[in-house]
């Protein structure tokens, strides 16, 4: 893997951004499990109160992942925060003792990634570190089921109303950002498409990328350190070439589209009737992304769920280390109807 420093001896940073459960944090799990022992940190950030990626992260086994190399920023998207957030957090990263000789960067899955490679021109870490590359991570069952794409008439009659706008969809909207700052592109969830589908969307996101950009397919997010670390792009000196739907605005933009809310569980004998309700649930009220930990009775370990659109697994991940009540986050467009979703959650 190559993890040196750059020319201008500042400190590589890589950008893994992709939609709500494309497998960002998976592919950042495989990515430390090949580190072999280099001093990587890592800074996870999300949409939503509970953080629950941190937590996959920290102590999952991987040398590595002690909960000191992971920085979690879980107050809404890194984009937003720069200043509060961000700098401070990679400055603190920068100044220590035995500082981090690669950054990896999970932007939450409704981050917009140009504001943040902006960041990386302020004046107090210009000099110290650089956007090593973007690394966009993309669900391709997702996207063969049509979940990004814009219906063709709505967007005729919305820019029809309002020729400013293009877009009858916040999702495909996100898509096409989330592409246009890509240096590669990594086609997940490979195990769940065909040849043929696999095709398609290869060729949809290759019409959606503005520059010719390499497209790895790759299942649980395992693709060689080597082809994702060492890209040199110094992506903050190379603003123009990654559009994005804000930059007539100057990057400002709003995440009222998306929310968030927890469902705090009660303890269970066993987890199977639940287990068996939140695909229904999900589809019923087409929730984006739901994540969280169980509490089962008489069990140490807590059982870690995780869900994509109707998409669900499930596993004991490790023991509980805390107090804290079992609980997961749901996330879905504003205006779904969080109560209705809460109650059929814990019916
Ligand atoms: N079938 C299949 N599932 C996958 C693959 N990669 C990840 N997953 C599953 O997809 C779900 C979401 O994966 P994560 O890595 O948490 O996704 P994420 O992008 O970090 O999610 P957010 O942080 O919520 O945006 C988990 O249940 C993963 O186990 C894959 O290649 N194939």
């Amino acid at each position: 893997m190559s993890l040196n420093k750059t020319p201008l001896d500042k400190t590589p940073a890589t950008i893994v951004t992709g939609f709500l459960g494309a497998g960002k944090t998976t592919l950042l799990r495989h990515l430390m499990k090949e580190a072999h022992g280099r001093r990587i940190a890592i800074i996870v950030n999300e949409f939503g109160a509970l953080g629950v990626d941190g937590e996959t992260l920290k102590d999952c086994g991987i040398p590595g992942c002690e909960a000191e190399n992971i920085v979690e920023l879980a107050n809404g998207c890194l984009c937003c925060t720069v200043a509060d957030d961000f700098i401070p957090t990679l400055t603190t990263l920068l100044d220590r003792a035995d500082p981090p000789e690669h950054i990896l960067i999970e932007t939450s899955g409704l981050a917009l990634p140009k504001p943040l490679i902006k960041a990386f021109n302020w004046p107090a870490i210009r000099s110290r570190v650089t956007v090593d590359g973007v690394v966009t991570v993309v669900d391709g069952p997702a996207i063969a089921e049509g979940r990004f794409a814009d219906d063709p008439d709505a967007v005729a009659a919305q820019r029809r109303a309002d020729p400013s706008l293009d877009h009858d969809n916040p999702l495909s909207e996100l898509f096409e950002d989330q592409l246009g700052a890509a240096d590669i592109v990594v086609l997940n969830k490979a195990d769940l498409l065909d040849e043929a589908a696999l095709r398609t969307v290869r060729a949809d996101i290759t019409a959606h990328l503005p520059r010719a950009v390499k497209i790895v397919p790759a299942q649980e997010g395992v693709v060689p350190p080597s082809v994702l670390l060492g890209l040199n792009a110094a992506a903050e000196d190379d603003l123009a070439t990654r559009p994005s739907h804000h930059d007539a605005v100057d990057g400002e933009h709003e995440h009222d589209d998306f929310d968030s809310f927890v469902v705090v569980l009660p303890e269970y004998e066993s987890a199977d009737a639940l287990l068996a309700r939140l695909p229904e649930v999900a589809a019923a009220h087409d929730v984006l992304r739901i994540k969280g930990f169980v509490r089962l009775k008489n069990k140490a370990m807590r059982l870690a769920v995780q869900g994509v659109g109707r998409r669900f697994r499930s596993h004991f991940d490790r023991a509980w280390t805390d107090g804290r009540d079992g609980h997961l986050v749901v996330i879905g467009q504003t205006g779904m109807n969080q109560e209705a979703i809460a109650k059929a959650i814990l019916a």
